[in-house]
């Protein structure tokens, strides 16, 4: 067994950014940054939740990751996956017991966020589309989760539509790259039910409502964010673009993996904006 495995399988880059997003929402819903016990409470359930997710998401994914991700730490042997269904369930007890200390609102919202993650890895996934919005939804609730913490919604609601919107699109243009092994596990997502070409008039059209819905939360990046908008919106519409065109593995990881990017430069606009 690796001890990096411990760290790799929870995809630290997702869970950061997912914290970093969970303060955004703080902020933008109050206008400035929390005090530092509600900030760090915050950033730690939301980096628990998403490390605890992606761990039991490799647990039940092991089939599929054989085929399509045979490198992640469960199909390459580097963890068993006893130990990270345990590991998964540790994550998440521990992000609960913190999310009791912020208030009782973010306490139930952690339950059910948790619980969506485990269901969506253990039952949801393999049903077109209703695992995509569940993923999205979840991402959409990582603002909202600041915002509950600190008691006031505000702007954070726009936030939450652009990130619900804008992993629609990602997640079902994931599911185009992974039709094979989705296939091989009997999964029955979006592009194995409707076709490739028509998943995709789907993810561009989320893609596309994203950059309309990017000009509502503009209040909370006007100014430095707003400009940063942008490049953010001319990204999103490239990879609406590059699926259009053409439905291939290659095309669909290129696409993802810009909607990515966006995604990544929307928060850090945001954020320069909410700070400035
Ligand atoms: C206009 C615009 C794009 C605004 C930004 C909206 C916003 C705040 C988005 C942030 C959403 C969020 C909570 C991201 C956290 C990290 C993340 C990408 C979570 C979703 O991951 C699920 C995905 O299937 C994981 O796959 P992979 O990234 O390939 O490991
Ligand atoms: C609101 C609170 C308290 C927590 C939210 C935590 C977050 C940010 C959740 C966002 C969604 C997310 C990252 C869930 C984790 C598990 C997951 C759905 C991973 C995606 O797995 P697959 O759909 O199998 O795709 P892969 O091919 O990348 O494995
Ligand atoms: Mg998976």
């Amino acid at each position: 067994m690796e001890l990096k495995a411990f760290i790799e399988i929870t995809r630290p880059h997702n869970c950061v950014l997912a914290g970093i997003v969970g303060l955004l929402g703080s902020i933008v819903a109050v206008g400035h940054f929390p005090d530092t016990l509600t900030a760090s409470l915050v950033f730690l359930v939301v980096t628990l939740g998403c490390a605890g997710g992606n761990t039991v998401n490799d647990y039940f994914d092991y089939e599929i990751d054989k085929i399509n991700r045979p490198d992640r730490p469960l199909p390459r042997g580097a963890m068993g996956r006893k130990v990270a269904l345990y590991y998964s369930l540790s994550l998440f007890a521990v992000g609960l017991l913190l999310a009791y200390l912020i208030n009782l609102q973010a306490f139930i919202l952690a339950v059910v966020a948790y619980a969506a993650m485990f269901l969506y890895a253990w039952k949801l996934k393999p049903l077109p589309l209703v695992g995509n919005l569940v993923v999205a939804g979840l991402t959409g609730a990582t603002p909202l989760y600041g915002a509950l913490a600190v008691e006031h919604i505000g702007l954070a609601g726009y936030l939450a539509l652009c990130a619900f919107l804008v992993n629609v699109a990602r997640e079902i243009i994931k599911d185009i790259e992974d039709v094979e092994g989705d296939i091989a596990k009997g999964a029955r997502t979006l592009p194995i039910v409707w076709g490739k070409k028509k998943a995709a008039y789907v993810g561009a059209l989320f893609a596309v409502v994203t950059v309309i819905a990017s000009f509502l939360p503009v209040k909370a990046g006007v100014g430095l964010g707003y400009y940063a908008m942008v490049p953010v919106d001319a990204l999103i519409l490239y990879a609406a673009f590059l699926i259009l065109r053409s439905q291939d593995r290659e095309t669909a990881h290129r696409a993802q993996k810009t909607l990515k990017v966006s995604i990544f430069l929307a928060v850090m606009a945001f954020l320069i904006a909410a700070l400035v």
